[in-house]
């Protein structure tokens, strides 16, 4: 059984003023309530990785990278790699600090999350600013990788995210602010 993708983008939920003044908050988990809504979306990501060639490793981001990722590499048969907010992984790990949307952070991977040469997808719920996914494009760098292509459920337009990344970008559902 598979959804239109239009009828799940009718699943998101816009909250405004969350966390803070002045962003529209975009929930993905009601989603997450339609099993059907949720396989299809699982699907249609697997069949778009299967579509850019030989890919080693998903890196997903901390945290809602994490409900997609570990779930499509499984069907692809390939590694899921986890980006955390530092402190959360033991050492040794690569750090890098970042912005996005609502404040800033640092992430890490684990030095051997991604080997050298290896062909990864960054996966991570949304693209705001585009600070998340740099950070962690930054981190897959300094393992020695090469990201092909960042994935996200939603991308918000107007901040023109992509801009920051490395590498092209395909996003499932597009809004404009
Ligand atoms: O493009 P940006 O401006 O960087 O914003 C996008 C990031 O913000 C959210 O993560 P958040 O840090 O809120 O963590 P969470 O996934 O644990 O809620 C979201 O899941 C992205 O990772
Ligand atoms: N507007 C937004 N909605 C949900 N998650 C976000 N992360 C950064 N900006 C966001």
């Amino acid at each position: 059984m598979s959804m239109d993708l239009e009828k799940i983008k009718g699943l998101l939920r816009a909250v405004p003023d969350f966390p803070i003044p002045g962003i529209l908050f975009q929930d993905i988990f009601p989603i997450f309530k339609d099993p059907v809504a949720t396989q299809t979306l699982v699907n249609h990501i697997a069949n778009h990785i299967k579509s850019l060639g030989k890919i080693d490793v998903i890196v997903g981001l901390d945290s809602r990278g994490f409900l997609l990722g570990p779930w499509v590499a499984s069907i692809l048969g390939i590694a899921f790699q986890p980006v955390r907010k530092a402190g959360k992984l033991p050492p040794p790990t690569h750090k890098v600090t970042y912005s996005l949307e609502y404040g800033s952070d640092s992430f890490e991977i684990a030095k051997d999350g991604v080997l050298p040469g290896q062909n990864v997808v960054i996966l991570d719920d949304l693209i705001a600013t585009g600070g998340s996914a740099k950070g962690a494009g930054d981190l897959v760098k300094q393992c020695g990788g090469k990201t092909v292509q960042y994935i996200f459920l939603i991308e918000l337009k107007g901040l023109n995210g992509i801009s920051k990344l490395d590498a092209p970008a395909y996003s499932v559902f597009n809004f404009d602010d």
